[in-house]
C-alpha cells in the first residue's frame, strides 16, 4: 500500500522534503510514500508540481497518512498533535518541540493510537559525524568543546539549547547520558548577535562545555577541541561524501520504521536519546534565563 503524504511548511526543509518524496531512492522504503500536496501558511502555486491543500483536507482526507512537519519550531508542537490527533504518522524536523514535557505528551499521544513519530535528526547522517564517531570510539574522554557559529536565525526557531538541539545531539550519541551543572546566555539584540554557553558533565564526571554562537556573518561551523587519555582532537575530521542524501537517508529511516522494519529495542533506544536532549535543554534553559540580567 502506498503512504499518501503530506509536507507542511515550504522552506528550506519542506522544498527537500518535496524533492526526496517526488524521487525516492530506487529500492528503498522510501518509495513507499507518495505525495498528495503540501500545506502552508501562504497561497502558494503549485510547487515542484504539487498541490496546495488546506490543513483541515490535509487532516480529513483517507487517503493521507503520512505528515512531514517542516515549519519554524515554536508551531511544531501544535502541527503534530493535530496530525495525530487525526491518525496520520507524523515525521517532524528536529526539535521535535521547544519543552521536555510537550514531548513526552505527544510520544504518548503517538503510542495510544498506534502511530509513528519520527524526528528527523540529519546531523547524525552526516559523513563528518559519522568519521567522528569511528575515530574516537574507544578512546576515554577527559574533557571536550564543541563550539558551533552560524548565521542569526529568524523568529520563532525557539531557545538555542533547542534550535541547536543538533550540537546536543552528537554529544549526547558520542558520550552518552549527560547533565547541566551551569548555562548562560549572552543576547545583544540590536546586533541579532547571541551566545550560549553550556556546562555538562558525563557520567564518568569529565566536562564538555557546548557553545552555540550566532550572529550576522558568522559562518556555519563547528570548532570541537576533545581531549582523551593519550590523543587530542581539534579538528572535524572529513567524511567520505555519500550518494545519498541526507534528508533521504532520513526518510528511509521513516519508511522502514512504518514498514515494522526498525526493532523495538532501536525504537526505544532513539526515544530516549531524543527526550533524554529535550530534557537536557530545558534545564539549560532554565539556568540561564536565571544568570541573565
Ligand atoms: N534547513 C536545514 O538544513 C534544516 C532544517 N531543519 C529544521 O527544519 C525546520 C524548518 O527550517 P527551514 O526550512 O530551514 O526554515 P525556513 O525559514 O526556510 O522555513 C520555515 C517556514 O517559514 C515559511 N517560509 C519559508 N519561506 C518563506 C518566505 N519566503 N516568506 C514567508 N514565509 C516563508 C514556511 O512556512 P509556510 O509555507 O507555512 O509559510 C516554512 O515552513 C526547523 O525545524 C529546522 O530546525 C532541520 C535540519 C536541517
Ligand atoms: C546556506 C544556508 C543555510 C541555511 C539557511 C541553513 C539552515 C539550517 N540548517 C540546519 C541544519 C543543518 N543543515 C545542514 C546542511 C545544509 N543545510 C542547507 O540548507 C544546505 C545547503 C546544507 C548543505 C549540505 C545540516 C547537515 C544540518 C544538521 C545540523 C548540522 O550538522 O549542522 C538548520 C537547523 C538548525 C541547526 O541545526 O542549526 C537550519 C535552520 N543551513 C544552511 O546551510
Ligand atoms: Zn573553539
Amino acid at each position: 500500500m502506498m503512504l499518501g503524504s503530506v509536507v507542511v511548511g515550504i522552506g528550506i526543509a519542506g522544498c527537500v522534503r518535496m524533492r526526496d518524496l517526488l524521487a525516492p531512492l530506487p529500492s528503498s522504503t522510501a518509495e513507499k510514500f507518495s505525495i498528495r500536496g503540501f500545506v502552508s501558511r501562504r497561497n502558494l502555486e503549485d510547487q515542484q508540481g504539487v498541490k496546495q491543500i488546506s490543513t483541515t483536507e490535509a487532516l480529513s482526507r483517507d487517503d493521507i497518512h503520512a505528515a512531514f512537519i517542516c515549519t519554524e519550531n515554536t508551531n511544531h508542537e501544535e502541527y503534530i498533535r493535530q496530525f495525530l490527533e487525526a491518525g496520520k504518522h507524523v515525521c517532524v524536523e528536529y526539535p521535535m518541540t521547544l519543552s521536555y514535557t510537550s514531548a513526552v505528551d505527544l510520544w504518548n499521544l503517538a503510542q495510544q493510537k498506534g502511530l509513528v513519530l519520527h524526528e528527523e535528526h540529519i546531523e547524525l547522517l552526516t559523513p563528518d559525524f559519522k568519521q567522528l564517531k569511528k575515530d574516537i570510539a574507544g578512546k576515554t574522554l577527559e574533557e571536550g568543546t564543541l563550539h558551533f557559529t552560524g548565521g542569526s536565525l529568524k523568529r520563532n526557531f525557539g531557545f538555542p539549547s533547542f534550535s541547536g538541539i543538533a550540537r546536543l545531539t552528537w554529544l549526547v550519541d558520542l558520550f552518552g547520558e549527560l547533565t547541566v551543572t551551569a548555562a548562560s546566555l549572552v543576547e545583544e539584540k540590536e546586533n541579532k548577535y547571541m551566545k550560549m554557553t553550556a556546562h555538562l558533565l558525563t557520567r564518568q564526571q569529565k566536562p564538555l562545555t557546548w557553545i552555540e554562537e550566532r550572529g550576522p556573518g558568522l559562518g556555519r561551523a563547528k570548532h570541537i577541541h576533545l581531549r582523551f587519555q593519550d590523543a587530542s582532537i581539534t579538528e572535524l575530521p572529513a567524511g567520505q561524501r555519500e550518494p545519498v542524501g541526507l534528508f533521504m537517508q532520513d526518510l528511509v529511516l521513516f519508511g522502514r520504521k512504518l514498514q515494522g522494519e526498525v526493532s523495538a529495542a532501536e525504537l526505544q533506544e532513539e526515544r530516549s536519546r531524543i527526550l533524554h536532549c529535550l530534557q537536557l535543554a530545558d534545564r539549560i534553559q532554565q539556568l540561564s534565563e536565571n544568570t541573565q540580567a
